[in-house]
């Protein structure tokens, strides 16, 4: 469904992409781990169309989508959460979705019958789990449901390419488990997901394939098990922790050593 070739992209002297390539079925769930300053949300805005690569191509079913821009991308299905929720925050959690429902109901009106924009906004909080606090103002939500609203937002424009960056982040050992089973459930309904993570381990509950990146190079994607194993992941992002993460009964909360939730 998607596939990436030789994308690079550098911000002065600091190299962000250097001749990335990778592919995400239809369905699929790609994880996206590295240290901090690795490249990954640039390349999540690479495939979103909010930053232009210097060089290399994204194609999306088969066209080549590299010079389109970010609406364009989202007319075709593409949709993002960002690692800094950022909601309307004088606006209820139920009219933030509408928001995003509107707009995709706008693009989908002029390819096919008009869709109900409230129906989808109301879809995308039931399937978030959120419809106990759809009229309560965003700015006043906990951590999770801001999470949460990210997806929902994402969800209402109806996507089949979900570009997730840290949204397992800064949540408790109890509230991990439901951002792990929604981002299944999203995966086993056919939303190819690409999932930046630090808290491995829920990333490892997830997805289907795993991609390290470390100075703009991906240094390892395969098998998830096999990638947390390789020796340049442990020595560029894991050191000690990687027992941690693949114990039988990891701590929930392990999170790389100098990385921020
Ligand atoms: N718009 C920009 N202008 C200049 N430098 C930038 C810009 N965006 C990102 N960078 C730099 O590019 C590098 C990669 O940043 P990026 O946010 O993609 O990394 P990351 O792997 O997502 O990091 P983290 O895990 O901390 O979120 C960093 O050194 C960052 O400072």
């Amino acid at each position: 469904m998607l596939r990436v070739t030789g994308v690079a992209k550098r911000f002065g002297p600091v190299v962000t992409a250097r001749d990335v390539s990778f592919e995400v079925a239809a369905g699929e769930a790609l994880g996206l781990v590295g240290p901090n300053g690795a490249g990954k949300t640039t390349l999540l805005d690479i495939v979103g169309g909010t930053q232009r690569a210097d060089a290399g191509t994204v194609v999306l079913d088969g066209r080549d989508i590299t010079r389109l821009g970010a609406a364009a991308r989202a007319d075709r299905g593409i949709a993002r959460s960002y690692q800094v929720p950022r909601p309307f925050g004088g606006l209820t959690v139920y009219e933030n979705v509408l928001v995003g429902a509107s707009f995709a109901g706008q693009r989908h009106a002029r390819t096919g019958p008009a869709d109900d924009a409230g129906a989808q906004a109301w879809h995308a909080l039931e399937v978030t789990g959120m419809t106990e606090v759809a009229n309560t103002p965003s700015g006043s939500l906990r951590l999770l449901d801001r999470k949460r609203l990210e997806v929902a937002r994402a969800l209402a424009t109806r996507p089949r390419l979900l570009l997730l960056d840290e949204i397992a982040g800064g949540l408790t050992d109890r509230e991990l488990p439901q951002v792990v089973r929604l981002v299944r459930s999203l995966r086993d309904d056919g939303v190819a997901v690409v999932w930046i993570e630090h808290v491995l381990h829920a990333l490892l509950d997830v997805v289907d394939r795993l991609m390290c990146l470390a100075a703009g190079e991906v240094i390892a994607q395969g098998d998830p098990h096999d990638v947390i194993r390789s020796p340049e992941v442990i020595e560029v992002y894991l050191g000690s922790t990687v027992d941690a993460v693949t114990d039988p009964a990891p701590d929930p909360a392990t999170t790389p050593p100098g990385e921020t939730a």
